[in-house]
């Protein structure tokens, strides 16, 4: 991918949907893109996810012929610092959302290595050398370029275990940083860094319902207030989308984008 310090980042695309339902649907057939591009060109199909609201939003991709599981390489955007069997942990959710529906090869989701939960300095090494391993070699230079990160956005408008205010924003290094004081319980995780997020092939938000109305305006229509969902612009050529439906878009003077595929 060429390098795109001399151009300004691609606007974001900005799909709302009248309802969750359609704003489902749709972002399958979005991943289901980004997996066909990716797998016709590399033959592998890259993915990060996210935990919260977002696991949930990916049931049109079960039962979906069209989805090549056992070419996918899946990720986590940020997880919890706790054992994988554990309510907290993003692994179980989109295990129970997504991956146990589908036959995903276990060996394709990368989890964190719960041997290394009491040290997260070398949990957070850990998750970097998986990525690396993963990267190396293949469609990485600096930093790692996913095909796909799937992105939520918290009331206070932190993304992935990115916090208002955290010194984290700032870090201009490493791929995957640690936290032990998330404003959000559970107070330890990882999270990939915005190096990591801004150098992505595409990156898509999701919101839906009308909780997130009032900082999704905050984000998408000030981003002068370097809130941590403004924050992510991938790097040109890479793009920024938002896939929200019409509660969450209630207050947003962004105009939408037409959704084509
Ligand atoms: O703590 C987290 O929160 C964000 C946002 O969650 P949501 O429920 O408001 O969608 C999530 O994207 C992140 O992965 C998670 O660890």
């Amino acid at each position: 991918m060429a390098s795109g310090v001399h151009h300004p980042p691609n606007p974001p695309a900005l799909h709302s949907f009248q309802s969750a339902e359609l704003l489902v649907e749709s972002l399958a057939l979005f991943v289901v893109k980004a997996q066909k591009e990716a797998i016709d060109r590399k033959g592998r199909f890259t993915i990060a996810l996210s935990g919260g609201s977002l696991p949930k939003m990916l049931k049109g991709l079960i039962d979906n012929p069209a989805v090549k599981w056992d070419l996918w390489q899946v990720f986590y955007a940020d997880e919890r610092v706790v054992p994988l069997d554990d309510p907290d942990s993003n692994h179980l959710l989109c295990s129970q959302e997504l991956f146990s529906k589908v036959p995903i090869p276990k060996e394709n989701i990368h989890a964190i290595d719960v041997s290394l939960l009491d040290d997260l300095e070398e949990l957070s090494d850990a998750y970097e050398k998986e990525l690396i391993r993963e990267f190396a070699q293949k469609d990485a230079a600096r930093f790692p370029v996913f095909d796909l990160i799937l992105l939520g956005m918290g009331p206070d408008g932190h993304t992935a275990s990115l916090f208002p205010g955290h010194p984290l924003l700032t870090e201009e290094d490493r791929w995957v940083a640690y936290i032990e004081d998330s404003p959000k319980p559970p107070p330890k995780r990882i999270t990939f860094t915005y190096p990591v997020i801004n150098h992505a092939a595409r990156v898509a938000f999701v919101a839906a319902g009308a909780g997130k109305a009032d900082m999704l305006s905050k984000v998408l229509d000030h981003p002068e207030e370097g809130l941590p969902s403004s924050r992510v612009r991938p790097v040109y050529p890479g793009q920024l989308y938002w896939f929200v439906d019409a509660q969450a878009a209630a207050k947003l003077e962004l105009p939408p984008t037409d959704f084509k595929l």
